[in-house]
């Protein structure tokens, strides 16, 4: 965006306008000083550190390694301090009102229910847990959301999480999702899961092509039901360019993706910490959204990546040149995909995304910026 500085900083734009994220972990994306705390209240003593700045760096230090493998290893803390039904409750709580600070007015956030019973909570007692803290969240804050439960690619009760997720579907738990290190462990293991989703009518999100190449892509969607992709980044090795990096033709898997608007989560900085990508410039989010692929930003892991969703679209803004009108599109694209009722959507869109960027437009104008 070209703006003059001393206006309005881009960033305060694309913080105030309304924005929707659709992939977000709950455990990855804890306050330090909340895990400080919780950590303190069960006696938990491998965090480094009980200075919350420096926490967050230990993290992000932690998961900026290139590898998916030792980006996922700082969830053993989140997740240590997430197993009483108050402390899920409230990282649930604080979530939305982390949301409404970032100017998110709709979120899916999603959680593996397997990691929260080491101190012998069952399963319902963790969704019911989280969905409290949700539900109040929302109250307070007015931010909308959706609960994603994951199955864990190397554990093999994805069936029953998928179980649960539809049990919930009435209370706020919109979709399954497969999560966790994908090289060596194909979604296609879990196909019992997906068919049952299937079967149920719901709604099916999958990682895929974060560490893993194209073919995994293509298994999540043609082989398990993907409806939505997480990252989705090594798409481009279906895409044929030409030496100056000009799209020449897409490949079967990329044509069918862009012609039945399979949306597209894609995270931005989380793909340069796992090495899904070398460095941002290289990332294939410009060229998919300039392809009119049904993409959208989100965080992933706000802990482990330091990042928010106002982060991410000012990063893309300031590197690919994204104006007020990408970024609208983007949220729409976003809200398009939720996995809520289509009314809903059109609810969010209509009355919430679209005023809340004519508004910006408009204060824009107002300073002549
Ligand atoms: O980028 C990612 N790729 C794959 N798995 C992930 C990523 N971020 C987090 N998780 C995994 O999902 C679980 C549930 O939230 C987390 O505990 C983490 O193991
Ligand atoms: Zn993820």
């Amino acid at each position: 965006m070209k703006l003059k500085e001393d206006k309005m900083k881009t960033e305060e734009i694309i913080r105030n306008v309304p924005k929707v994220m659709l992939h977000d972990h709950l455990d990855g994306g804890l306050r330090p000083q909340t895990i400080i705390d919780l950590a303190k209240e069960i006696g938990y003593k491998k965090l480094p550190t009980t200075d919350p700045s420096e926490l967050a760096e230990w993290f992000h230090r932690g998961a900026n390694k290139g590898n998916l493998v030792e980006y996922l290893q700082g969830f053993e803390h989140t997740c240590t301090v997430m197993q009483t039904k108050e402390a899920l409750k409230r990282v649930a709580y604080e979530m939305l009102e982390d949301m409404k600070k970032d100017g998110v007015c709709y979120v899916e956030t999603r959680f593996a229910p397997v990691f929260h019973t080491q101190k012998g909570l069952y399963y319902e007692d963790v969704i019911d847990a989280v969905l409290e803290g949700l539900e109040e969240g929302k109250r307070d804050f007015g931010v909308g959301y959706g609960l994603i439960l994951c199955g864990m690619r190397n554990m093999k009760n994805t069936l029953e999480i998928a179980e649960l997720a539809v049990n919930y579907r009435n209370q706020g738990v919109v979709g399954f999702d497969l999560a966790g290190e994908e090289g060596g462990y194909p979604p296609k293991k879990h196909l019992d899961a997906f068919q049952y989703i299937k079967q149920k009518n719901f709604n099916i999100t999958i990682h895929a092509g974060e560490a893993f190449g194209k073919e995994s892509i293509w298994q999540a969607i043609q082989i398990c039901g993907a409806h939505r992709i997480g990252h989705a980044t090594r798409l481009v090795e279906d895409i044929v360019f030409d030496k100056d990096g000009n799209v020449v033709r897409l490949g079967e898997l990329a044509q069918y993706i862009l012609d039945t608007r399979l949306p597209l989560e894609i995270c931005l900085l989380s793909n340069v910490h796992t090495g899904a990508v070398d460095k941002l410039e290289n990332h294939p989010f410009i060229i998919l959204f300039r392809e009119k692929f049904r993409v959208f930003l989100n965080t992933d892991d706000r802990l482990m990546s330091d990042t928010t969703l106002t982060k991410e679209y000012t990063i893309a803004s300031e590197l690919f040149g994204l104006n007020l009108d990408d970024i609208e599109k983007l949220n729409i694209n976003a809200m398009k995909s939720s996995f809520i009722p289509y009314k809903e959507r059109l609810y969010y869109i209509y009355n919430v995304i679209k005023p809340g960027f004519q508004k910006m437009r408009e204060k824009l104008l107002s300073l002549k910026v």
